[in-house]
């Protein structure tokens, strides 16, 4: 039932895992939320608290990178069921590309309409600044040019089509809301919209690199989320994403500027007040097809 599968898992094996989750709470959670690097703060402002050890869950990988905690919460935002995912996976700790998506269909089984994700990632417009918040509309997935996608192997209909579209990846009327909370808040200085390209890491770019993603159309640049954008958008959830620039991408060989992984979590605990009341008023805002009153 619960096997250690070195790739991906079965319908039945993500249902016995669901299954498991769903008979120690009664909570039917309508959002998942995914917290990116140094972003698990938004996890505690979910109330009344079931939490999860990914190492505790049968067939969950476990978290390996810092500012990545490891925990399964499932609680409310305002009253509205919530799971919140505090760290995820990535390629570059060795695991499949299957099984870093995995919590995806888990959210779908546990009727997870909506799917919010969060990123660190570095800045290559250079109209961006350390600690603005991207709106992601699009992305470019680099390790699926080379065949690495979550749903490349046999396709279960249970889930969702062979070829599923993508243009439409991005939740357009969320990125709206996701615009008018930040308004509201008096976000908008710090507040962008662009593309996410995703490499597989651990190593941060080079400057040719981080040059030809910009001329690809890119505007920041990141090691997840895509993965789980299309496994998401595959069984029908829908998907906001956003990235928090934590440090700029290095373009120009006179810079004396090194990616680090100590500004990206130093970045991510200064706005994370900031993403937490942002995520906060979008979720009471957010409509379900379920009564969740
Ligand atoms: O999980 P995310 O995408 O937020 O994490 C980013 C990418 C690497 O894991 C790490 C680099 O600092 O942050
Ligand atoms: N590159 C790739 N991934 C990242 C970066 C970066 O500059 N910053 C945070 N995650």
């Amino acid at each position: 039932m619960f096997p250690k599968a070195a790739a991906g898992y079965s319908y039945e094996d993500c249902r016995a895992t669901a299954d498991w989750l769903l008979a120690q709470t009664s909570l039917r959670p309508l959002v998942g939320i995914v917290c990116g690097s140094g972003l698990g703060g938004l996890a505690e402002a979910l109330k009344d608290q079931v939490v999860f050890n990914y190492k505790d869950i049968p067939n969950f990988p476990h978290s390996t990178v810092n500012g990545h905690a490891g925990r399964l919460v499932f609680g409310t935002l305002k009253g509205k069921p919530c799971i919140c995912m505090q760290g995820r996976f990535h390629l570059y700790e060795g695991y499949p590309v299957q099984k870093i998506t995995l919590p995806m269909r888990i959210f779908k089984l546990l009727g997870v309409e909506t799917v919010i994700l969060t990123n660190a990632a570095g800045g290559l417009n250079q109209d961006y600044k350390v600690g603005d918040i991207m709106i992601i509309k699009d992305h470019i997935n680099m390790p699926g040019f080379a065949g690495n996608n979550p749903l490349a192997g046999p396709n279960d209909e249970r889930f969702g089509v062979r070829f599923p579209c993508m243009s439409d990846a991005y939740d357009r009327e969320l990125q709206q809301l996701a615009q008018d909370v930040g308004a509201e808040l008096g976000y908008s200085d710090f507040m962008r919209e662009g593309v996410y390209c995703v490499l597989g890491g651990p190593s941060f770019e080079t400057i040719a690199e981080c040059r030809m993603l910009h001329k690809l159309g890119a505007d920041a640049v990141g090691m997840s989320t895509v993965h789980e954008v299309i496994v998401a958008r595959h069984c029908g959830m829908r998907v906001f994403a956003m990235s928090l620039i934590t440090n700029q991408a290095v373009m120009d060989y006179d810079s004396e500027e090194k990616a680090n992984h100590e500004e990206v979590l130093q970045t991510g605990e200064q706005r994370s007040k900031q993403l937490e009341r942002l995520v906060s008023a979008m979720v009471t805002r957010i409509e379900h097809n379920t009564n969740y009153a």
